[in-house]
Order: C-alpha cells, then structure tokens, then sequence
C-alpha cells in the first residue's frame, strides 16, 4: 500500500503548482501514516461471524471471516485483508461474550514477541459446550513490563472502555477514574474512533487533547500516531492561552489564584468590558455634498442599547454599530426624496464623522491593557466587581507595584485566562470539532471556561480523579466542572477496574482515600503480583539517601523503567548523590531506553506518569511540600499509584498517619 502511494504520479491531475504542492502533502502524510512501526504488528484479532456482516441472518447463510487491526490493509487487488480496529465489524472483537455473542463463532486473540506471532488463543463464543475463560493473553498484554512512553491499547480494550471510545461525537462524556484505570489511554482512543467514524467533518474543525504538562505530552505524544493519527494537536492549557508578546514571568500566591481562577471573575471581566460603552450624548451629523444629515442623540442612544440588549461579542456589535447607524442617515435620505444605494449605506459607514462617533461610543477594546487596569485600578476593579467579590477578594487581586505597561507586566498563568476570557468576550473564540482534557481535576473554573470556549460548538471527553486534585482550586465535584466548561448535560461515568497498580499497592494508598476524597470508591486491580510493595525505614535520617539509591540499584537490576519520586524540594540532593554514585537517570518527558531507565521525577511531575519499578522517597516530605494536609496527602496518592510492578518506600522520618491505617 505504500509502494502505491509512493509510485502515485500527479503531474496529469493536477492543474497548478498550488494544487500539486497541496496533494503532495497529503501524500507525504499517507505516506507517513503507512510507515512501519518495528515491533508492532498488523492485526491482532479475528472474528469469525456466523453470517457475514449485514447478510440475511437465516439458516445456511454463509459466515465471513476478518481479520482485526490498527489499520486497514487491503491486497493488490484492493481486498481487505485487515479491518480497522475501529469499523462497525471489529466491534465484537471488544464487546462481545459467552452471554452476548452479537453472532461471533470464533474470536481470537494473537501474541506476539518483539513483533513475532508467538501465541494465539481461541474463544468460541457461539459454543453453548465452552465455557467463559479469561484470556491469558489479555492478562500478558496488560502485566508486560512498561518501556518508554505510553503505547496504544487497541488488542486489550474493554468492555467497559470500549463503551466510552465509542460513545458518538455529538455527546459530551465525562470519565471519573481512580489511578490506572485507563482514562488516559480511553481518551486517546475515543479520539482516534471520532477521526475515524467522522474523519471529514473533524478535518474541519480539529480535534485537541488537553494534559496537565509538558512531560505528560511528551509521555503520551506517541499514541495517536501509531494508531496512524497524526493530525491532533496536542497542548497544555497554558499552551492555548498564551498570547504573542505577552510572557508568563509571574506567579500568584495560592490566595491570589482562586480569586482569579473563580468562575464569578467571568462576570467581573463582562462588566469592565462593556463599562467601555457610552451613552452618545451628541447628535451625529453626515455631511454629503452640499447636504447634511442629522441623526439626534435619542436615536443612536436606541441603536446603542438595542446593540446592547442582543447576545453580541463586544467586537461584532462595534462592527455592526457603523452599518447601523448609515442606515439610519439613508432613511432619512430616503424620506428626502434620494434614492440611495447600499453603496451609499457603505460610505456612509465610512464616513469620518460616523467613525468618530463610534470611537467615541463603543471604543476598541485591547483585552490584555483592560485585564492590566482591572489589576492596577482598585476603582475601576471596585466598579465591576461590586457585589461579586469582597473587598479582601479585590485586595488579593491588585498588583502591589502596578506595571507601566502590557509588555513588561509579570503576568502569571492565571492571568492569561483572564486575557482569554476577555479576548473571547470582544471577538469569538474559533469552536473545535473534539476536545479531549485529561487530568481535569486540576483546573480552577476559568481554565474550564477557556477550554469550553474551543469546543462551543463541539463536543468534549473530560478526564479526570477528584481524588488526584492537587490545585487550591482542584474539582471538588463533576456536575459543577462540567457546567464551567458549558457541557452541563455531559454523561459522567465511572471506570473502577485499575490496570497499572498492583493490588497491594494500590490498597496501601487507598488508605488516603478517606482522607482526601471521602466516598470515592477504591479501584479494583486486576494485577495480582505478590510482593510487590515494600516499605522500608532508613532508621538514621543520614542514611535516608544512601538506603534509596540502594532501592534504585536493586529495582535495576530488573528489568522495565524505574522512577524515582521525591518531593521537589528533595530533589537537588538526590541529583547530587546519583551524579556521586555514577548512576545516570533521565527527566520526566525524556525516553527511557534499554541504557537509561531510571527517571528521577519531581512529585509536582509525577501525575498521569507511569514506571515499572516505582521508588518513592520520604512519603512525609512529599506531604509537607504542598500548603495544606489534605493536598499534600493528595499528592501522596498519586505518587503511590505511579508503579506497574512495584512500589519501594524508602522513609526515615514518621509516616503520615493515614498510611499506617
Ligand atoms: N484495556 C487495557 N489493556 C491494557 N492496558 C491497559 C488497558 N487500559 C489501561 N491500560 C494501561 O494501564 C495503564 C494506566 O492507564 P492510563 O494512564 O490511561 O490510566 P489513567 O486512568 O489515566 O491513570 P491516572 O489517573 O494515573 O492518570 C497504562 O499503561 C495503560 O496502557
């Protein structure tokens, strides 16, 4: 199929160098989307239909038989010999059993090793003689050690998830999961089904995943382009906020970011922005020729709160208001006796001194400069925030030393939303076709509105743990979070069966769960492996250091990735002593390779990460990095189910109490 497109000749088809320039990219993506990938097979399933597909179901109709894979691959003679995973017919593969075999004779499922068939396991699903079995391969598949970044899970999705992946596009679905439930990974595949099942009309409007930073992105980048998706854009919310010529260089005080980040700050920014408009108090006059045309004060004032009254960004009313206005002059005109034209309605609207009037009356609005006032002028915040926020909320806002200008104002990331909202109240956001957002605990209600704001017209898959809330302002529950992204109606579902954590890892840090998110239930792991948490006192605090690099070298010495979590403030000296030791280790976001498996991550870094071999350092000093007990036991939690085979606690000083539960 490559060498097809590759011996593809367009110079007949093409009518001009614009034309062929564009066909060829789009070649070179085919191209692209067709490259082998080492390692990873062709199909990984078949499905034998006791009818073929759509066929008469009545006795002796034929049967059909597919073959199931990440993509579709045909023959020379444009056969199909692998059915894409995510076509109407593959569906059984992931949703059928013994008591629903939706017409299934046979499902089988195929291991490989490195890329060779090694395995193959046969389910009759038709067969009232065989009775259920849990497949072995299905087990492997999820128990294989983890290596490098994530990887697609389209040979073992299930049931439960493949209900989500699948979900339409026009619904709004949102996930709560407890660690290792496969949130992420269900959400990268819903967005690979949506491109498949609407590929055109998400051409048009593009599609966008959302993670918390930029070592999450880089961690689950390689996802959709092995499923031969290349096209989504994939950004933080700092990403889709940020503004050309305007840095981030700030930082707000815990305090100062709720207030920013709360939702009632919306209403605060609509107030400043249309505070610009002015009741015009002169009447206009048009000069033409030798005429002159008045239109009195009470008539603009007319146009002006009907502008107003309407459901208008604050920039297309501004537009509107001089075409408004020049009919007005032709109706009189025409009460006159001329006989004027549109093109006169549009000289009109140029006209100097109707430019002026609206200048005067409805100004440009630069988002950033009125954000700038809102935080240097206590008045001017105090006039729009009046019964929103309290006197000490409006404190908290305003810059002790008011900058001069845009340019040079330390604005923080709390800041930029508050740009953006304001952005988007002059001049519409532009709406995106799907928008995934993971890790979604962690946004204050403004960053929800900013990510609403791109998918207005779309629809979303809202990820997320309230128990993994580790902001000031994380999601206390879904139906408020989805109501700030404008998704009210969303479905919330819940996904408990837990594929990374082992279960005695994942039942010591459930130990936290009452603590941080009271009736959150605990996730059920289907990873047996005994043995896998130890927890060991270093006795002496000096020999603290020393006692995990010897947890490191021995999680070493097996095989998989290994990561090193300690609290930020801890993670200098640990540097120091690996460096000492000779041992190398990565950052979060960097690869890990057959030389290089040990990654030292900062607990602020850890969420949404994964690693075979999981040593975390001083529990106590992870907790008393964050301002209060509760985030602090929050981030605990999600730096305890961060492993897939095991979990090393290494602590000298006491643990926090839950934990000893
Ligand atoms: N059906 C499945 N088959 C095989 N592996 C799976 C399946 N579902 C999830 N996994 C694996 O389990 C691990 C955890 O998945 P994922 O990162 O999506 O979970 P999550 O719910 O987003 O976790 P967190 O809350 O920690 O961010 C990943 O390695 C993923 O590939």
């Amino acid at each position: 199929m490559r060498a097809d497109v590759e011996a593809l000749d367009i110079r007949d088809v093409t009518a001009n160098w614009v034309n062929a320039l564009v066909l060829q990219a789009q070649i070179d993506d085919r191209i692209k989307a067709l490259a082998d990938l080492a390692h990873t097979p062709l199909f990984f399933g078949r499905l034998d239909y006791l009818h073929a597909p759509g066929a008469d179901l009545a006795e002796g109709g034929e049967g059909e038989q597919f073959y199931i894979g990440r993509r579709h691959v045909h023959d020379t003679e444009g056969d199909p010999m692998v059915i894409d995973w995510r076509a109407p017919v593959s569906q059984p593969f992931y949703r059928a059993s013994k008591a629903d075999p939706q017409d299934v004779a046979l499902r089988r499922r195929f291991g490989y090793t490195g890329g060779e068939l090694t395995a193959y396991e046969d389910e009759h699903l038709s067969d009232p003689a065989e009775a259920a079995t849990v497949s072995r391969l299905l087990q492997q598949e999820i128990e294989r050690p983890r290596v490098g970044p994530m990887r697609d899970i389209v040979a073992t999705i299930q049931p439960e998830q493949d209900r989500l992946v699948r979900s339409g596009l026009a619904g709004s679905v949102c996930v709560q999961g407890g660690p290792g439930t496969g949130k992420t990974a269900v959400g990268l595949h819903r967005v690979a089904y949506l491109l498949y099942a609407h590929r055109e009309r998400l051409a048009r409007t593009g599609t966008l995943v959302v993670g918390p930073n930029r070592s999450f992105l880089q961690y689950i980048e390689q996802v959709l382009p092995a499923l031969g998706e290349l096209e989504v854009r994939q950004a933080t919310v700092d990403d889709l906020v940020a503004r050309d010529g305007l840095e981030v260089r700030g930082a707000d005080a815990a305090a100062t970011a709720v207030v920013k980040g709360d939702a009632r700050m919306a209403e605060v920014l609509r107030r400043a922005v249309r505070s610009h408009v002015s009741e015009p108090a002169e009447p206009l006059v048009v000069v033409r020729g030798s005429r002159r045309w008045r239109v009195p004060a009470y008539e603009l004032q007319e146009i002006v709160s009907e502008l107003l009254a309407r459901d208008m960004r604050y920039g297309a009313a501004r537009d509107a208001l001089p075409q408004r206005i020049a009919h007005t002059v032709l109706v009189r005109m025409e009460q006159a006796g001329e006989a004027p034209d549109d093109r006169v309605q549009d000289a009109v609207a140029r006209n100097p001194a109707v430019k002026a009037a609206v200048k005067a009356v409805w100004p440009a609005v630069d988002p950033a400069k009125l954000v700038l006032r809102l935080l240097s002028d206590a008045g001017f915040l105090a006039a729009h925030a009046d019964g929103l926020l309290t006197a000490d909320e409006q404190r908290l806002l305003l810059w002790e030393k008011p900058p001069r200008s845009v340019r040079s104002a330390k604005w923080s990331p709390a800041d930029l939303v508050l740009i953006d909202e304001a952005a988007d109240l002059v001049e519409r956001t532009p709406s995106l076709g799907h928008v995934v957002l993971d890790e979604a605990q962690d946004l204050s209600p403004m960053q929800y509105r900013a990510v609403g704001r791109r998918c207005t017209t779309g629809s979303a898959t809202v990820l997320g743990d309230l128990a993994q809330g580790t902001t000031p302002w994380a999601t206390r529950g879904w139906a408020e979070a989805l109501a700030h992204l404008g998704k009210p109606d969303a479905q919330v579902e819940e996904l408990t069966a837990g594929f990374r954590v082992p279960r005695e890892v994942i039942a010591y840090a459930s130990r936290l769960l009452p603590s941080i998110s009271p009736g959150l239930a605990p996730v059920s792991s289907v990873r047996e492996t005994p043995g896998s948490l130890v927890v060991a006192q270093a006795g002496d605090p000096e020999r603290q250091t020393a006692e995990v690099l010897a947890a490191c070298r021995a999680s070493l010495e097996r095989e998989g990735s290994i990561g090193l979590i300690a609290a930020d403030a801890r993670i200098p000296e640990l540097a120091e002593a690996l460096a000492a030791a000779g041992m190398e280790w990565l950052s979060p976001g960097q690869e890990t390779t057959a030389q290089s498996r040990l990654t030292l991550v900062p607990a602020s870094l850890a969420k949404g990460l994964e690693y075979d071999y999981v040593v975390l350092d001083e529990p106590a000093a992870v907790v008393a990095g964050e301002p209060d007990e509760r985030t602090g036991l929050r981030r605990l939690y999600v730096c305890l189910t961060r492993a897939v085979s095991g979990l090393t606690a290494v602590h000298s000083l006491p643990l926090p109490a839950a934990l000893d539960g």
